[in-house]
């Protein structure tokens, strides 16, 4: 649609990120107008700063290893070193493309695509670049940006958020991480491929905190194993600058040096001075509140993604997204189920998980409705072959379904797609088990796993 002063959108989108990309794509195959607005680059945080540029740190890191590492397979190949400039090229090429191809869809499928940076100033309307975009209904999904803590600044050079992280031109020679969740743990991981000494710095008792203990453990242990060390069940208390560093203080007063400090504690919400509490929109330190349909308590604007108190993942994002399009091109739409997102965190080795902890399934059902089961990778042909340690937890409500599955495993992020569809299905163990699954590939151990809870293991002890 061609926009005047008198134009009404369908839907008016702020942010054009996962969230609200996918909102504009869906609606715009759905028949609705749609404005979306961006002050950056559509695709947003996960394909400019997230997602994919770690992806391919990860990726470089891993054919590091793997040349550090090749003896163990017979082959004779030599480390000489990381070439920061062309892993940044290699990652940068990567953004480019994907980045080309989605400006191809918002263009192809017409959805009025505005630069700028956008305001709500009513219910119904955006203003940018000095313009007032009408909508029947707004959309909210200007997502997240990196938060640090009160007087630790980050200065984007000894300092660092992921955003820096993601474009350094040099290996650091040694750093500390701030935060063991899913970004401080995938930065420890590449970076200590590249060569990097690596602490990370955690204030709870776990690495990967979120995950099932189970999962915790083994990845720290495989950390250990990598020599990538951490401190963990001590809060941060103070950062100062040395002569060629940083210097780290926790509460117990222990210490810590590294050229760079990466602070990653979390992403706070972008909501202010955007016009939403204004406007009358219900808000809570900053999160946009949202009903299970993802509307806000003013009927006319919804909100989706980071900034909504949901899980902050791009594929929730996306799922949001969907669901308010198709909400308002009027078709029949089910709430996310949130425990059944698929959750990865990329590092080596790889932590996924889908439905809840085995902790968290005894607080619901009871501890003694509750079976867990742990079936070790070293049972499983592909993974003996890839020479990766982990396992598959499988955690059952006693006789019936299973409402957690826990991996930590090289690959074990591709096995995910499955045990999303075990939890979302709420399948049974012995239907699992009747499936085949092909040998020799690490998804086996799924089947193996389940195999085992319906009482007849293959491959593993009764
Ligand atoms: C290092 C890192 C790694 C990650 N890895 C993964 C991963 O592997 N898998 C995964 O699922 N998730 C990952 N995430 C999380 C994922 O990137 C986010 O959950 C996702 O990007 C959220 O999407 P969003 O649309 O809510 O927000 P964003 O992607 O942040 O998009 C918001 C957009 O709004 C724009 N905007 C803000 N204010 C305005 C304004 N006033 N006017 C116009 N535009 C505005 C911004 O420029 C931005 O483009 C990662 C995040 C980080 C930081």
């Amino acid at each position: 649609m061609a926009n005047d002063a008198s134009t009404v959108f369908d839907l008016v989108i702020l942010g054009g990120g996962s969230g609200g990309y996918a909102a504009a794509l869906r609606g715009a195959q759905l028949g609705l107008d749609v404005a979306l607005i961006e002050k950056g680059k559509v695709g947003g945080t996960c394909l400019h700063n997230g997602c994919i540029p770690t992806k391919a740190l990860l990726h470089a890191g891993e054919i590091a290893d793997q040349a550090r590492e090749s003896a163990q397979f017979g082959v004779k190949a030599t480390f000489e070193g990381i070439d920061m400039e062309a892993v940044n090229k290699y990652k940068d090429d990567v953004i480019a493309g994907l980045y080309k191809g989605l400006q191809g869809l918002v263009a192809s499928r017409k959805v009025h695509y505005i630069e700028g940076e956008g305001k709500l100033s009513s219910p119904t309307s955006v203003d940018v670049n000095g313009q007032r975009i009408q909508g029947r209904h707004v959309l909210l999904a200007t997502g997240s940006v990196p938060k640090s803590l009160p007087g630790l600044e980050i200065d984007g050079n000894r300092i660092i958020s992921s955003d820096h992280a993601l474009k350094l031109d040099r290996v650091p020679k040694s750093a500390i991480v701030l935060g063991g969740g899913v970004i401080g743990v995938e930065f420890a991981s590449a970076w200590k491929s590249f060569g990097t000494e690596v602490t990370v710095v955690e204030g709870l008792k776990h690495l990967v905190p979120v995950e099932d203990e189970n999962s915790s453990k083994l990845l720290e242990r495989a950390f250990r194993k990598r020599g990538i060390k951490f401190n963990l069940g001590t809060f941060f208390e103070k950062a100062e600058y040395t002569q060629d560093g940083v210097r780290v203080t926790l509460a117990d007063g222990k210490t810590f040096e590294a050229e760079i400090l990466l602070v990653a504690i979390g992403r706070g919400p972008v909501s202010q001075g955007l016009g939403y509490e204004e406007q009358g929109v219900a808000m809570d330190r900053g999160y946009v509140l949202v009903d299970e349909y993802m509307q806000t308590n003013v009927p006319t604007i919804s909100a989706v993604g980071d900034l909504v108190p949901t899980l902050q993942l791009a594929h929730v994002g996306f799922a949001e997204g969907i669901l308010v399009a198709e909400r308002l091109a009027g078709l029949k739409t089910v709430p996310i189920d949130y425990d059944g997102v698929p959750r990865v965190t990329y590092c080596h080795p790889e932590v996924a998980s889908v439905g809840i902890t085995e902790a968290k399934a005894k607080e619901i059902y009871g501890a003694d409705k509750v079976v867990a089961l742990k079936y070790n990778l070293a049972g499983n042909g592909k993974s003996r072959i890839l020479k990766t340690a982990g396992e598959i937890k499988l955690v059952q409500v006693k006789d019936g379904a299973v409402v957690g599955v826990h991996m930590v495993g090289d690959r074990m992020g591709e096995q995910v797609g499955e045990a999303q569809l075990i939890y979302n299905w709420e399948a049974l163990p012995s239907e699992v088990a009747q499936l085949l699954h092909a040998h020799p590939t690490q998804n086996e151990a799924m089947g193996e796993a389940h195999l085992a809870l319906a009482g007849k293991p293959l491959h593993s002890h009764d």
